[in-house]
């Protein structure tokens, strides 16, 4: 089992410090972690953080082996991030986009030639389902057809740890399941699979492990109803909720007044 684990993590933007001394419970390969919290609660910018992209203080280890020293092309071999917004000015194909994720990336300095990146980032469009849209010019897509390409560009690289900023924003509840699903199924291809998402019924159903960050910190953790409460959610959000479990046998959050 591969282990990430962020111990006493300091970060944030010029002038603006975020998060001062985080330590996080083990990330671990087989699971699907969901951090969660309210607005501006720090958890795009402790994605940013793990994956290279801000000046960090603290450790980030993946296997022992301290992230901070390696080049930005081999930090990209070991995580990836499908960051929130997804730019629309970029003038590719779906397929030459996911292609040009691939390039540079550890895999292509194996030696894979065209025509295998080619395969590998039809192979990716096919698990994610999304193989149709392979020749449709990424700013002609919907938005939530443009999150299934971003989402088929984070893990063409195939990353140990695979981060995914709210994946599931602009999705229809459909693809919001398949989005789920896959994410589990990466987890059980033996990767770290950590998502941001707001929505708490999806973290309570699909999570085996949630993360509630409030203002930079960590308000609670653990398996999803031990993490998500109606007492850590009146604090931290300042709504009344009940956990009830469904027909189903699941967790089912109802959203109840704000406090
Ligand atoms: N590029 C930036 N430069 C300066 N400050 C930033 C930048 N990006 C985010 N911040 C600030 O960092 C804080 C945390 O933002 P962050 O995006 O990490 O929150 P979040 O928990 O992901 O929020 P949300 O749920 O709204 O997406 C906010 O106060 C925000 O204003």
């Amino acid at each position: 089992m591969a282990t990430l684990r962020i111990d006493n993590l300091h970060t944030g933007y010029p002038g603006k410090p975020i998060i001062s001394g985080l330590t996080l419970p083990p990330l671990v390969s087989g699971e699907v972690t969901i951090l969660t919290g309210p607005n501006a609660a720090g958890k795009s910018t402790l994605l940013r953080a793990i994956a290279g992209l801000l000046r960090t203080k603290g450790s980030i280890t993946y296997e022992g082996q301290d992230l901070g020293p390696l080049s930005p092309q081999k930090r990209a071999g070991v995580v990836s991030f499908m960051p929130q917004s997804v730019p629309t000015d970029i003038n590719l194909s779906v397929i030459e986009a996911v292609i040009s994720a691939l390039k540079a990336s550890p895999l292509d300095a194996a030696g894979d030639g065209n025509e295998q990146l080619h395969n590998r980032a039809i192979a990716v469009l096919e698990r994610i389902g999304i193989s149709h849209l392979a020749l449709e010019p990424l700013n002609q897509l919907s938005g939530g057809q443009r999150q299934m390409a971003s989402l088929a560009r984070s893990v063409v690289r195939e990353p140990k740890v695979l981060l995914l900023d709210e994946p599931t924003s602009a999705l229809d509840l459909k693809h919001q399941l398949k989005v789920m699903r896959l994410a589990r199924s990466f987890a059980a291809d033996g990767r770290i699979v950590v998502m941001v998402l707001h929505d708490l019924n999806l973290a309570l159903k699909w999570a085996d492990q949630v993360i509630v960050m409030d203002k930079g910190t960590i308000a609670s953790h653990g398996r999803p109803t031990t993490a998500i409460t109606p007492d850590i959610i009146a604090q931290v959000y300042g709504v009344a909720i009940r956990v009830e479990i469904c027909s189903l046998g699941l967790p089912n959050l109802i959203v109840d007044r704000e406090l």
